[in-house]
């Protein structure tokens, strides 16, 4: 295959991000071209431009929670795009230096905020009064620090062992991390077209509005998913933001879209909420199948849709 006929994928760069590290779980052995974006919406937006075949971003860590930036620009824009697959990476940082710098002389560390919530309790142990610089990546940080040295307007920075490697940084404190099993969740988006397979272990994310100043509104949407045996992974609301007390609902579900389960949550939902927005049905990362209650078969849901047809025709 040439480098032109190569799937092009674009991630939340410099080399060295855990996003790059993601990429490369992602597509393991398979050949592709890489170009690191800057941030979150400058990579889906080459996406969106065609620049990219795919783009590789944070959507959750197992710490700090859902990523903001990510959640909202895949929610709001005119130009949908959708999630094709998903990877978990195992997070751990150090403290990177230029070498020769003494740990009393750290005073500003610079790192991505998500990466910042996770070494709180670290920095505030080992590194007493330390402010952060935020960065746009972990590894903006370290290759910022590398190439300005004391003109970078931090002492350290944040971020992988590799990315301190890479960068020719050195390491002075390793797992600085405040919990170590921390993972981040990340997802490889692409432009609407390309809907992956089900594999019978996969995951739907989508996105739901409310009716404005119903009771029981929030209950009737989640009510579309528990009567079918649709289990939800994760859900959290983010403001709409024209006024206050607007919520948007960013959800996993368990299930694909071809499974009718998820198809009949989706219908329902469809009914009850002023906006939907799928965003995708992809294979999970630790292909882990969900449990299917009694009833709420693929075979279940054809059996009762024929004999309601039956009914429709006369045969009683
Ligand atoms: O800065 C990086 O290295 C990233 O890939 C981004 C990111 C994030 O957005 O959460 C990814 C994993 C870590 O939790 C910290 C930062």
């Amino acid at each position: 295959m040439s480098e032109q006929q190569l799937a092009r994928y674009t991630y939340l760069g410099p080399e060295g991000t855990f996003t790059e590290a993601a990429l490369r779980a992602f597509v393991g052995s398979e050949h592709v071209r890489t170009d690191p974006s800057t941030d979150v919406v400058s990579a889906l937006d080459a996406v969106r431009g065609g620049r990219a075949d795919f783009a590789v971003v944070p959507m959750e860590n197992s710490v700090e929670g859902g990523v903001n930036v990510t959640l909202d620009t895949l929610a709001s824009s005119a130009e949908p795009l959708v999630i094709v697959g998903e990877v978990v990476v195992p997070v751990a940082f150090v403290l990177a230096v230029v070498p020769g710098t003494a740990l009393s002389q750290v005073r500003r560390v610079s790192t991505h905020p998500h990466a910042w919530a996770q070494c709180r309790g670290w920095v505030g142990r080992e590194l007493d009064g330390a402010v952060h610089v935020p960065a746009t990546s972990t590894a903006a940080a370290a290759a910022i620090l590398a190439d300005r040295g004391r003109e970078a307007g931090f002492d350290a920075a944040l971020c992988s062992a590799l990315s301190a490697e890479r960068y020719g940084l050195e390491a002075l404190a390793e797992g600085v991390a405040d919990n170590p099993h921390a993972v981040t969740r990340f997802v490889v988006v692409s432009r609407p077209g390309t809907l992956p397979e089900p594999t019978g272990a996969d995951k739907t994310t989508l996105m739901a509005h409310l009716p404005d100043n119903e009771a029981g509104a929030l209950l009737d949407m989640l009510e579309q998913f528990a009567v079918r045996g649709v289990n939800l992974s994760r859900i959290e609301s983010r403001p709409i933001g024209d006024s206050l007390g607007r919520y948007s609902f960013s959800m996993d579900l368990e299930g694909h879209v071809a499974e009718e389960r998820v198809a009949a949550a989706l219908i329902g939902l469809h009914r009850v909420c002023p906006l939907v927005r799928f965003m995708g049905s992809y294979p999970r990362w630790d292909r882990v199948a969900p449990h299917v209650a009694p009833g709420t078969h693929d075979a279940d849901f054809v059996a009762a849709r024929t004999w309601v047809e039956r009914i429709r025709t006369g045969q009683v």
